[in-house]
């Protein structure tokens, strides 16, 4: 197979890939009308895959996925890309180990966006996840790379797949755009349930070696097979 019939058939599968995991933000309530997206990387190449802006999920198709380069230029399309292209093009550029990204407006953990407040680790599910909180990032204005700067800042000091940018929302990251959806429906849940939790008083916190046995073995041993994940991916360990 030529190297560009080899883009060509990847392009395609990754098309199908980010229009179907859409399907995912709307199944899990994190997006409102067309207030999120999702976005891939086309391993090997500087491109990556993400929505249309603006386009109602339920009219997302794989050929109406935007291709543009790693500096959000459109390379294929018919339609102008999301308005977050800058952002998760800044993040492909400055970490490879990056396969996916997601961006949410998801009630709970935007309203800890909104206070500026990281979600502290009180739940078991946040240790496996998240490694720890999920960390706050800073107010950044959309439409260039402002964004990407502060999603990466901020995850480089954290092994949290999420990032809560300040008065704004969610955005996640993965090996995989769908690890990085599914990085976005955790973080959702566990802001909802520590805010829950707050209501009636004040969570206990898990002491941290506990958290980095949690985290390890939901990492590399939970489920069917070991994982890369946004940690063994930064750290460039292997399960
Ligand atoms: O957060 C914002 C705007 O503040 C955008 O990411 C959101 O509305 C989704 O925009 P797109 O439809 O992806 O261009």
């Amino acid at each position: 197979m030529s190297v560009l019939t080899d883009v060509a058939t990847t392009i395609h599968d990754l098309r199908r890939e980010v229009c179907v995991l859409h399907e995912q933000l709307t199944r899990y309530q994190l997006v409102v009308w067309t207030a999120g997206n999702v976005s891939a990387r086309v391993p090997g190449h500087a491109l990556m895959v993400i929505k249309p802006s603006g386009v109602s999920y339920d009219d997302l198709t794989p050929e109406n996925m935007v291709v543009c380069d790693l500096e959000g230029r459109v390379v294929d399309g018919d339609l102008a890309p999301s308005s977050d292209t800058q952002a998760q093009a800044y993040v492909y550029r400055e970490m490879p180990h990056v396969g996916g990204v997601v961006h949410t407006h998801s009630t709970y953990a935007t309203a800890w966006a909104a206070r500026g407040e990281p979600v502290p680790c009180v739940l078991t599910m946040c240790a496996d996840e998240f490694g720890g909180e999920i960390p706050v990032g800073p107010f950044a204005v959309i439409g260039d790379d402002s964004i990407g700067r502060g999603i990466v800042e901020t995850l480089r000091g954290s092994r949290s797949p999420a990032v809560l940018m300040r008065n704004h929302g969610v955005f996640s990251v993965g090996p995989s755009a769908r690890a990085a959806v599914k990085a976005a429906v955790m973080a959702e849940d566990v802001a909802r349930t520590v805010h829950v939790a707050r209501q009636l008083g004040e969570p206990l916190p898990i002491e941290p070696p506990v958290v980095d046995a949690l985290f390890d073995r939901y990492q590399n041993v939970y489920g069917q097979a070991p994982q890369q994940t946004h940690q063994t991916q930064q750290e460039g360990t292997t399960p």
